[in-house]
């Protein structure tokens, strides 16, 4: 987890004379030696945009980025510190009055149904989500990523890790899950990306019945020491069990816990818009009423990961919203149409910044995360006390995504059997 320079390594990338710069330059150099041009010709409007951000040299122009936190001054110092920057006049937008307190509220008229509240979630409240991220929902009954190859301590894998952090010879080895040796199976790693069939009211009771077989464990991984699990944690469900094989929620296994920290969240980032305004330009009502938050992921990205370009189609409600949070290091967000052949927006999501994703346009557009922007690690989120310490750490190089979601909508009752 040594994360030391990162910051000042993303802000010399940005500095043609720095020994860091040329040493990318040479390696990119390197790299591309034998790279086909041709290839690009190819490439959807929304894979250009996605290779164009990922690109680590030359690091990527963002001034063709909707960066909102450029037009709030108390955000300067993090944006300085960070050092990449968007624009303010990028991509249209609109800004629209928020309910009640002073939110912030807006919305992309090429997206509609699109809403953005920068800096929505407070300091205090953002540091409360990272810690609810790592030490409480990160661990059983919720699963996660490293749940499918390896048998976990009880308590998670982070809270393992920080008992025994001042003492390594505490460092407890975890067993892989497969026993017996058999064909290898994919690493554990970012999620796997699979085509499926949009869930709707009339073919949920097919797919609910849709045979959905356990995750083989891989039979190459080896005991590894619990710190060194930490930075492989890619994600971590909440709500309706997600079963990752046929990408439809498995019902039979019932609904975890939905923790009042992130619901209550949702709920309050739904209800400070005016969603009149919202809906001004839509042909139909897309309101459900209050949302009723009953699945979704946490995203554990490090700085070189991805997510490439897909649709949330699994709920069986495809209007309500789908509230997004952001914590940690800034990270490109591209959102397009309905399929991956519309020019995507690019947006720049800060920590604390909350997306959501409402109607039937939005909840249904190609979305993906291209890039994290190493060392935008925001301020208050860095060292303050003994104990916050081992958090600085970690998000020095990680973004955090909390993604809540409706699965049915309000009225619809389905027949579930619990194994
Ligand atoms: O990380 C993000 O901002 C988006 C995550 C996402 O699209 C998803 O979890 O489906
Ligand atoms: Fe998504």
């Amino acid at each position: 987890m040594a994360t030391d320079g990162l910051k000042f390594m993303a802000s010399a990338l940005h500095d043609p004379s720095s020994h860091a710069y040329k040493k990318a330059h040479r390696l990119y150099l390197k790299a591309t030696k034998h790279r086909n041009p041709d290839l690009e010709l190819d490439w959807s409007p929304f894979r250009a945009a996605e290779k164009k951000y990922k690109a680590r040299f030359p690091p990527p122009d963002l001034s063709d980025i909707l960066d909102l936190a450029t037009v709030d001054p108390s955000r300067e110092e993090e944006l300085r510190q960070g050092g990449w920057r968007g624009s303010s006049t990028a991509v249209e937008y609109t800004e629209i009055l928020g309910e009640g307190r002073p939110t912030k509220v807006y919305t992309v008229p090429r997206i509609p149904g699109l809403v953005i509240l920068p800096s929505f979630v407070s300091h205090e409240k953002q540091r409360e989500l990272v810690q609810w991220s790592l030490c409480d929902h990160a661990r059983h009954p919720n699963e996660t990523n490293l749940d499918i190859h390896y048998l976990l301590p009880q308590e998670g894998i982070w809270n393992t890790w920080l008992s025994s952090r001042d003492d390594p010879s505490k460092d407890e080895i975890v067993r892989p899950r497969a026993t017996e040796p058999s064909p290898p199976i994919e690493k554990p790693g970012p999620r796997q990306l699979v085509n499926n069939t949009p869930a709707t009211p009339v073919n949920f009771s097919k797919i609910s019945a849709t045979p959905k077989p356990p995750q083989s464990p891989s039979t190459t991984v080896k005991p590894v020491p619990c710190s060194e699990l930490v930075s492989k944690l890619r994600w971590a469900n909440i709500g309706w069990y997600y079963h990752w094989g046929t990408k439809q929620y498995d019902f039979t296994k019932g609904k975890g816990f939905i923790d009042p920290r992130p619901r209550n969240l949702c709920r309050d980032a739904v209800a400070a818009v005016n969603w009149e305004m919202v809906y001004a330009d839509a042909d139909s009502d897309w309101g459900d009423g209050e949302p009723e938050p009953d699945a979704g992921i946490v995203n554990f990205y490090q700085t070189k990961d991805t997510l490439m370009a897909h649709v949330d189609r699994s709920e069986v409600c495809a209007t309500s919203p789908l509230v997004s949070i952001s914590l940690g290091n800034a990270a490109v967000f591209l959102i397009g149409g309905n399929t991956r052949d519309s020019e995507p927006v690019p947006i720049l999501l800060r920590s604390g910044d909350v997306v959501i994703m409402s109607g039937p346009n939005c909840r249904r557009a190609y979305h993906g995360v291209p890039r994290i922007l190493e060392g935008t690690l925001p301020p208050h989120l860095e060292s303050r006390d003994p104990k916050w310490k081992p958090y600085e750490a970690y998000m020095r190089s990680t973004r955090i995504n909390i993604n809540v979601r409706q699965v049915f909508p309000k009225g619809f009752e389905p027949e579930i059997v619990i194994q």
